[in-house]
């Protein structure tokens, strides 16, 4: 329906152009957006049209989803440009650029045009523009621009240049799309934006999420000890597996779902395992006519070695018959050549043995014999395997797919800009390359808000992809921590939450890990890659430990926790000890104590150690981050 799209028109339109000449389509673009219109009034034989393709080129960089992009001209004239708005508008494109004619020039009509069709004025949109362009010309005092919108259409003037029409719709265009979702009343949008800008609103905040007088001042979910925290998860998720049938191309590091037999001996043939000469060995040493040359890929029946001859053979060739040994080029020496350089006889020098320098039929793997046990993680040459048993499928557990949210009206984007108040989003690029390292792939499923409803909707999109979620952020005690509220089956790891929920009829597993980027990071390590390898049908899953020295006295936690150290091996290194020295600061939320970490060496909580200080020289273990210290 054209009237449910986010489309643009864009008309070019000229003041230096007196005559009307032309009126044409120029451009024509399909994308998966809707429907983008751009028209172009500037079109004149004598001067090449810039502004109406560099603003097509804005638009698709801007708005790559955009569906319709038509660039049109129409010409300078009131009447024809009336005209031609009110048909973009009634053809129901949603946004109308307009280029040229703005200015002070008694041809310069656009604004005028435009008034005569819009039925109310978007006033900020051009006072924005304009503003933005005092910032790099006063030139920018002599624009008349005039934006507003008839029926779902929105009309926005530009200056005729390329340079400027292009500067101009940069500045405008953040609001855009929001202007359209308004114009045509896309409630759901304009709430996700409304989520957005919330947290910029000055004063007490806008975010009612609950009666904070009325929040629990003790966590109400049951906190559990680290191991049983483990065992619930694998509990709740060793039942899931699924078995998938993927090319073997795309099998590195996944899961085997079945036993692999030999369907056939290989090798197939008995093949040379050196260049020389295939022999009888009965025929003992001596001189020889070299009868025939065979190469690998020859078929062995093409050649019989007849008794007292030889043939010429390379490795991997198919012995021929009558041969039964094989005589490497070392042990031989030319007798006699002919015109062409040919062998024509060789000595042997040593007398050969039965069967020597051949690969027997099924001698590497026999035909039945088991190749690959179920459970093996598919590394680089069990592809070989496959590929050399001829298989092009294999049975695999599935993997469950996984996406990554972030939660907090303080975050923006990496590469968004931060406004007062605001943090970059670490968290997610930390985990989706977290898990890129351990060799899975996550999705990048948003940045949900401080509220119910935005942590909801944005659970749910990311649920319709995903079977497993790993959220950051609003799952401790504060007013907006609201992501335990949210779901269903919890149990806490303070403040980590693991929960599983049926999503239209499909289980779902979701993680609600701290915000603090150290505590997202240790967690993730610690509960969510043991999860994912159990759903992948992996056995219980943890990194590797080894014993450390602590190198400094450290003050114990009532929880145990994982300080990220560097290692370093003891001077004697008699029985592989390793010193662990911190690596600064171990406040949960500075990421930068993972740089330079080999390790997480393990503190025993207060209650387990039976004291406070963990002193200098004591032993524990640490989990190996990194083995290549
Ligand atoms: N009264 C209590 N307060 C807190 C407790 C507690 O037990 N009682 N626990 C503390 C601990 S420990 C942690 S860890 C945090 C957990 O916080 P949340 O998971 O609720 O996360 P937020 O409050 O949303 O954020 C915490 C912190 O992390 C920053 N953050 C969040 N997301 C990101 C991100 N994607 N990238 C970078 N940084 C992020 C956020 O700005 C906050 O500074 O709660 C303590 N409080
Ligand atoms: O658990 Mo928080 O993760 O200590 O900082
Ligand atoms: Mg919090």
């Amino acid at each position: 329906m054209r009237n449910k799209c986010l489309a643009a028109h864009l008309v070019t339109l000229s003041s230096k152009k007196k005559q009307p000449r032309y009126k044409s389509p120029l451009y024509k673009a399909r994308c998966n957006w809707e429907k983008l219109g751009v028209s172009d009034t500037c079109y004149n034989k004598q001067k090449e049209d810039k502004s109406g393709p560099a603003l097509v080129k804005c638009i698709l960089e801007s708005f790559p989803e955009s569906s319709h992009i038509l660039n049109k001209i129409v010409p300078d004239e009131l009447d024809l440009i009336e005209a031609e708005l009110i048909n973009l508008s009634q053809e129901r494109y949603n946004i109308v650029l307009t280029t040229g004619g703005t200015g002070l020039s008694p041809r310069d009509v656009t604004p005028e045009a435009t008034r005569r069709v819009i039925t109310k004025e978007a006033t900020g949109i051009s006072i924005g523009m304009i503003t933005k362009s005092l910032q790099v010309t006063d030139m920018a005092m002599l624009s008349r621009a005039v934006c507003g919108y008839r029926g779902e259409t929105l009309i926005v003037n530009l200056p005729g240049s390329a340079k400027g029409a292009t500067e101009c719709f940069n500045f405008i265009k953040s609001c855009l799309k929001h202007a359209v979702h308004l114009l045509t009343d896309k409630q759901d949008e304009i709430k996700k934006t409304h989520d957005e800008f919330s947290p910029v609103i000055s004063g007490p905040s806008q975010v009612k999420v609950n009666q904070v007088a009325m929040r629990n001042r003790q966590s109400p979910y049951k906190m559990l000890e680290v191991e049983d925290a483990l065992k619930l998860i694998y509990d709740n998720t060793k039942d899931w597996h699924q078995i998938e049938t993927i090319k073997i191309e795309d099998s590195l590091n996944r899961i085997l779902a079945e036993n692999v037999y030999m369907p056939e001996p290989f090798p197939p043939f008995r093949a040379s395992i050196k260049d020389g000469y295939a022999v009888r060995s009965a025929d003992g040493a001596g001189v020889r006519d070299v009868q025939d040359v065979t190469a690998a890929g020859d078929d062995p029946r093409s050649n019989e070695v007849k008794p007292g001859s030889i043939v010429r053979i390379s490795t991997g060739a198919a012995v021929p018959l009558g041969a039964d040994a094989v005589v490497q080029v070392e042990d031989t020496e030319l007798v006699v050549r002919d015109d062409q350089f040919k062998e024509v006889k060789i000595r042997i020098y040593v007398a050969p043995s039965l069967g020597q320098d051949i690969r027997e039929i099924g001698s590497d793997i026999r035909a039945g014999e088991l190749v690959l046990n179920k459970f093996y993680k598919i590394k680089a040459s069990h592809i070989g395997v496959l590929a050399l048993i001829g298989r092009s499928n294999i049975n695999v557990f599935r993997r469950p797919s996984i996406g990554v949210v972030s939660t907090g009206n303080e975050l923006r984007r990496h590469d968004e800009e931060l406004r007062s108040g605001h943090i970059r989003d670490s968290n997610k690029l930390t985990l989706l390359n977290l898990l890129m390292e351990y060799g899975y792939m996550g999705r990048d499923c948003g940045i949900a808000r401080d509220n119910p409803d935005s942590v909801k909707r944005t659970i749910a999109e990311a649920f319709e992809q995903n079977d497993f979620l790993i959220t950051t952020g609003g799952v401790s005690m504060g007013e907006f921590d609201l992501i335990k509220e949210v779901l269903e089956k919890i149990s806490e790891l303070k403040p980590t939450t693991f929960a599983t929920c049926t999503y239209k009829n499909n289980k779902k597993f979701i993680f609600g890990l701290p915000g603090n980027p150290v505590s997202a990071n240790v967690t993730f390590l610690l509960f969510v890659l043991p999860a994912i390898k159990c759903l992948e049908n992996q056995k219980p899953y943890e990194l590797a430990q080894i014993s450390v020295v602590m190198e400094e006295d450290v003050k114990l936690d009532p929880r145990p926790e994982y300080r990220r150290v560097r290692l370093e091996r003891s001077t004697d290194n008699k029985d592989n000890i390793f010193t662990a020295y911190s690596t600064g600061n171990q406040i949960s939320s500075r990421l930068n104590s993972f740089v330079g970490a080999y390790a997480l060496a393990i503190m025993p909580s207060i209650a387990t150690y039976g004291s406070k200080i963990l002193k200098k020289g004591a032993n524990v273990q640490a989990m190996v981050l990194d083995l290549n210290f």
